[in-house]
């Protein structure tokens, strides 16, 4: 039995985990799930898998959680802290799930265990890549991705030499808004940008999808995921989303990994690694698909991707910084205090400042100067002219 945590349970990975660790009951064994607000869910989820633990982030809901599972044995805890402590629970595989730096810490808490890390989480490579990749290597964990193009790249590297790796290729869909004209963008709303024409996702990330922020972190996740320098790693608009990514080697061949948009193929994968078994996942019918399209991505519509390119020269703290701006840029397009184009906009402004301020250039940081740059892009977010406005 392969015992499994499960951190945002209650969100689209998190419930997709669910339905696989469920129907396959003899071979996992659930310790804990955790979740936010969606108490009932977690609630249910906990008592269906059998949890140990069910834990929610907010200390507000413990009550709720507790009564929906009294009488039912499985222990209820709440905060931050105590998902930190549920991830330190012996497990053979942790599923990071939770969306946003807060499943940095909760990660890293995996990782100290020396469990196998699924990470669907990329904001933690973003943020901490180098600290993650040491702190795994000196704790024997493994780290497994579960973002789909990085689980692609992970598959087509098996049983290849890494030094005859030339190039990475990561495809984007182009999001919500990849056929409107330019002009248009900056009218876009949040609800608009929160529909994706592949993939259901949760809101954060769909919206990401349509900016493109989503994959100006994955480049910086696929640099420090697969030890690539970045100039090792492109992109390319393919709207059918059936090409997850591609490795090109030395010798011209490129590998590439395709399959139906269903993230419950590189979860099963995770779940099931080093194994392969089978998935419910439909099979391609390459006659019926008929022909894929590719472009280069243009750069006056996807600004993220020109940002992403400077936070992997700069370094340092630069990518926890650029996750950080993007996630305050991101509420407050959601709060409709700024537009769509703009989010971009404020990214940039708080990289400059804090480029400007010496604060990105720090050579291997800690936990605390990356938990610290952060909350200083936050802070600086919160002040740039866009948002003070
Ligand atoms: N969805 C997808 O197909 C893909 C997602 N990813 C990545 O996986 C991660 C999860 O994405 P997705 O499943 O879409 O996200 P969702 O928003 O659907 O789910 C997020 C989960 O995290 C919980 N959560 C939210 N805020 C916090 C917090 N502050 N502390 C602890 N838990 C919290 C939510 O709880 P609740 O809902 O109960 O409040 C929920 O369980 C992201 O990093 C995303 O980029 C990567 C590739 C594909
Ligand atoms: C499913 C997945 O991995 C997402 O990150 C997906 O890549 C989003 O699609 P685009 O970013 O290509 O629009
Ligand atoms: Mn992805």
């Amino acid at each position: 039995m392969k015992r499994v945590t499960i951190l945002g349970a209650t969100g689209s990975i998190g419930c997709q985990t669910v339905e696989l660790i469920e129907a396959a009951p003899e071979r996992f064994e659930t310790v804990a799930l955790t979740g936010g607000r969606n108490v009932a869910l977690l609630a249910d989820q906990a008592r269906r898998l059998g949890a140990k633990i069910a834990v929610t982030c907010h200390d507000d809901c413990r009550a709720d959680l507790e009564q929906r599972l009294a009488g039912s044995g499985i222990e209820v805890a709440s905060g931050d802290a105590a998902i930190a402590e549920a991830a330190a629970r012996p497990a053979d595989l942790v599923m990071s799930a939770i969306v946003g730096a807060a499943g940095l810490l909760p990660g890293f808490a995996a990782i100290r265990q020396g469990a196998t890390l699924a990470l669907a989480n990329k904001e933690t490579m973003v943020a901490a890549g180098p600290l993650v990749l040491a702190e795994a290597r000196a704790h024997g964990a493994t780290l497994l991705p579960v973002d789909s193009e990085h689980s692609a790249v992970f598959q087509a590297l098996v049983g290849e030499d890494r030094g005859a790796v030339e190039r990475v290729i990561l495809t984007a869909s182009g999001g919500a808004f990849r056929d409107w004209p330019l002009e248009q963008l900056a009218t876009a709303t949040p609800e608009q940008a929160a529909t994706h024409p592949n993939w259901a996702m949760g809101q954060r990330i769909t919206i990401d999808s349509a900016s493109m922020f989503n994959k100006a972190l994955e480049v910086i996740e696929a640099k420090e995921l697969f030890d690539l320098r970045s100039d090792q790693v492109e992109v390319v608009v393919h709207p059918e989303s059936l090409i997850h990514a591609l490795v090109g080697f030395n010798d011209g061949a490129l590998m590439a990994h395709m399959g139906a948009p269903d993230m419950r193929h590189a979860i099963g994968y995770a779940l099931n690694w080093p194994e392969r078994r089978d998935l419910p996942v439909a099979r391609l019918d390459l006659a019926a698909v008929g022909s894929m399209s590719f472009r280069a991505p243009d750069e006056a519509r996807y600004p993220a991707l020109r940002l992403a390119r400077r936070v992997m020269e700069e370094g340092g703290l630069a990518g926890a910084a650029f996750n950080a701006a993007k996630e305050a840029a991101l509420d407050a397009f959601l709060d409709r205090r700024i537009g769509f184009m703009q989010m971009a906009q404020v990214v940039e402004q708080v990289l400059d400042t804090m480029s400007r301020a010496g604060a990105l250039r720090v050579d291997s940081p800690g936990l605390d100067a990356v938990l610290g740059a952060d909350a200083e892009a936050r802070a600086r977010a919160a002040r740039t002219d866009l948002l003070t406005a």
